[in-house]
């Protein structure tokens, strides 16, 4: 077969459903047990030949991308590129649907995913094993990005084991003006904590099962998010957004990741339609975006 002139790939955002956070490690990061659920907010990344690494992005949130070698899908061509001695000739055309820092994980979805879509257009097959180490270079959040469906993240949350996930789950997110910085949430962490004895962070084997089973009454029971008291002080108006969806019949409700998208698990797709309508109607929110999960890591569409 001749080599692709042109690979498209499609990477899931992620929702933590539970995220427990312990102290400041020495090298500022945090360990966490973090479990990852992939839903179904895609963003697209094709890779196509080029004499040199560019990147053009498209979607609402275009403007807030940085078109630069700061662009994570550009570190990752860079990584693959460097990993096997060649150039990192190609353009990266990523199609965002993902909201820009908004806890999920839409840079790491753009990392992961030019990852893959350059392996496949340089015909390079570098084994999963190696893959996973490059995504874990480029952030902790990466490696989830590439696997998706259900996992455990441990050590900065890039330690990944799978889990099994039942569902479907439905979800709404309403999509936050502006985005919050995971440094400076982590950091707002650090503060609220200071003094407290933080314990090791720990998987609740309720929430596990709750996944396991796609029981989503007990999941909306064990939903927890150590950085949402944190997300909640460097932005107090997403406890208006979080009260509109509980208030509109979601079973729960939280901040996604470090935010400040908020989450809402509901009972099913009715359910998802009549929460999102409130929370726009509510003027909390930017958009409210139904959902569901699990959802497929990184997949080649065309190669
Ligand atoms: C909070 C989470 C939850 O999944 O994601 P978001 O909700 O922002 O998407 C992650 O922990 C974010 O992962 P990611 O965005 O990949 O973070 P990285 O690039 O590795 O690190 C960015 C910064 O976040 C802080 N950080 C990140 C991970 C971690 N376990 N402890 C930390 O303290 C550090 O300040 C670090 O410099
Ligand atoms: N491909 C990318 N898409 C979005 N943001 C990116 C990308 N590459 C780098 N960034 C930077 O990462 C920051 C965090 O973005 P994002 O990954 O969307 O949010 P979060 O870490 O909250 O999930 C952005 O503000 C932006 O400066």
């Amino acid at each position: 077969m001749s080599a692709p002139t042109s690979v498209t790939v499609r990477v899931p955002a992620k929702v933590n459903v539970q995220l427990a956070v312990g102290a400041a490690r020495p090298d500022g990061f945090h360990d966490l047990a973090n479990v990852f659920l992939a839903v179904s907010l895609y963003d697209e990344v094709t890779a196509t030949r080029a004499a040199a690494l560019t990147i053009t992005c498209e979607g609402p949130d275009a403007d807030k991308v940085p078109l630069d070698r700061t662009n994570l899908a550009a570190r990752a061509a860079e990584l693959l590129a460097a990993r096997h001695g060649i150039e990192p000739a190609v353009h990266l055309h990523i199609a965002k649907d993902i909201p820009v820092a908004g806890g999920m994980a839409g840079g790491s979805a753009d990392g992961a995913g030019a990852l893959l879509a350059c392996d496949a257009l340089w015909g390079l097959d570098t084994p999963r094993a190696e893959l996973l180490e490059i995504c874990a270079e480029l952030g902790s959040d990466v490696p989830f990005s590439l696997v998706g469906g259900a996992a455990l993240g441990v050590g900065r949350g890039e330690r990944l084991t799978g889990l099994p996930v039942g569902g479907p789950f439905h979800w709404v997110f309403a999509v936050a003006d502006g985005g919050l910085s995971t440094p400076a949430v982590y950091g707002e962490f650090d503060r609220l904590t200071e003094g407290v004895d933080v314990p090791e962070p720990t998987a609740s084997p309720a929430l596990l099962e709750a996944l396991a089973t796609g029981d989503t009454t007990a999941l909306a029971d064990a939903l927890v998010n150590d950085l949402q008291p944190a997300a909640l002080s460097l932005r107090p108006s997403l406890a208006a957004t979080l009260e509109a969806g509980t208030g509109a019949g979601a079973l729960a409700a939280l901040v996604s990741g470090s935010g400040p998208t908020t989450a809402f698990l509901v009972k099913d797709a009715d359910a998802a339609r009549t929460v999102a309508d409130a929370l726009i109607a509510s003027g909390t929110c930017r958009a409210a975006r139904p959902a569901t999960s699990p959802a497929p890591g990184a997949t080649v569409l065309t190669a």
